[in-house]
């Protein structure tokens, strides 16, 4: 459907320029006068909040793994934190020969260029989704075919496929006329612009200076196709591939091809999770995400703008989004994920917690409440 678009709309689209200006170059203003530490204060009990810290990293492969607890123990610094770890336990930091002053650069640009004022879209949804990604890049059917440079690339496109997000969606950047749009032609724009952005900081850090020329290429190609994979309106494409390779049984995971499809697979169940992870986590997740909604739901009405589905807080309570979420995306995907892993027990115990969530919304949501809006062959229409 076109989107309306009214003289307000190009009012809406002056203020936000401004308002949801990209980051990007805004952050390297303030970062050329920042030193390597991260900013923060420095309390006494840092020594006890970073012990801790540490020792959540030694269960860093378990799902009940509480990311906001980390953020706060590591003074808002979880993706870098946790990224680095990953990257050392991983053995990538020796394999590629990484330069840890340069790793470092790199993360902290990622993880400043998110958005600390979004309540969703912000560094501690890519650290979760990292957090995520690792657990499946472990998984018994997967992790023993994956090369260095698959486990790589995964862990590095969760960390910043959302990087720099404006906390507002593609129809939005549409019809308010956002510069973005235009320079990607209204296709992929976030996952276009997150790509592109992951692509500047890391030839801006030299992080991977020291590899060959194709080598380095490469790298930002898959980085690319990973993270375009990420676009939800991609969602029932890569569901019916995966069915299709599942009831044929024809996934070879020698086949590089096949395993950058798994990673795409794999990437897409870290970016949606939110619903199998235990219910005090999930719960925080999804009043963050619905908060975004509502906030880009109060400027449309600002701007005389139609308001998108999803983000009326009068009409769309947060536990009809959530039941709708979890039905049309969330559900046939880890049902396909499940089968992939044969399944494992991972799998299960998200399952299990998908269930437990799914009913404990729909105990939430009074009887008389709308429905999380649909389109009319039930697609989620975020
Ligand atoms: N718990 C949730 N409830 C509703 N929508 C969600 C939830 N978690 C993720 N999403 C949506 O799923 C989308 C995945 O891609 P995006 O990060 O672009 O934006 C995300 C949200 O729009
Ligand atoms: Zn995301």
């Amino acid at each position: 459907m076109q989107p309306t678009v009214t003289s307000h709309s190009c009012n809406a689209a002056g203020v936000l320029q401004g308002e949801l200006q990209s980051g990007t170059r805004r952050k390297h203003l303030q970062r050329s006068s920042q030193t390597s530490r991260p900013p923060g204060h420095l309390h006494l009990l840092d020594q006890d909040y970073l012990g801790q810290a540490a020792f959540m990293l030694s269960k860093v492969g378990t799902w009940n793994f509480d990311i906001f607890l980390f953020d706060r123990l590591t003074n808002g610094n979880s993706l870098v934190t946790l990224v680095i770890h990953l990257f050392n336990i991983s053995g990538l930091i020796h394999h590629f020969q990484l330069d840890v002053v340069k790793l470092h650069r790199f993360l902290s640009m990622v993880q400043e260029d998110y958005h600390s004022q979004n309540p969703y879209h912000n560094a501690i949804h890519a650290a979760d989704v990292t957090q995520a990604m690792y657990c499946y890049l472990k998984e018994p059917k997967l992790a023993e075919h994956l090369s260095p440079l698959d486990v790589f690339l995964g862990l590095m496109a969760a960390a910043a496929h959302d990087v720099d997000h404006p906390g507002v969606n593609q129809p939005f950047l549409i019809k308010t006329r956002h510069h973005l749009a235009s320079l990607y032609q209204n296709t992929s724009v976030l996952e276009s612009h997150h790509w592109r952005s992951t692509v500047g900081m890391l030839r801006e850090s030299g992080l991977l200076t020291h590899l060959p020329a194709d080598v380095t290429q490469d790298v930002e190609q898959q980085l690319g196709s990973l993270i375009l994979a990420t676009d939800i309106s991609r969602q029932n494409e890569f569901l019916l591939t995966f069915r299709e390779h599942l009831d044929h049984q024809d996934l070879d995971l020698q086949l590089a091809e096949h395993r950058h499809f798994i990673l795409q697979i794999a990437l897409k169940c870290a970016d949606v999770c939110n619903p199998c992870r235990i219910w005090k986590l999930s719960r925080q997740w999804s009043e963050r995400v619905c908060e975004e909604f509502y906030r880009q739901g109060d400027l449309e009405k600002r701007f005389d703008l139609e308001i998108s589905p999803l983000c009326d807080q009068q009409a769309d309570s947060v536990s009809a989004i959530q039941i709708g979420f979890i039905s049309y995306i969330v559900e046939p995907l880890f049902e396909e994920w499940q089968r992939f892993t044969e399944p494992s027990l991972l799998s299960r115990t998200m399952m299990d917690h998908l269930n437990h969530n799914k009913t404990c919304w729909s105990r939430i949501r009074s009887p008389n409440e709308s429905r999380g809006r649909t389109s009319k062959d039930g697609k989620y229409m975020k």
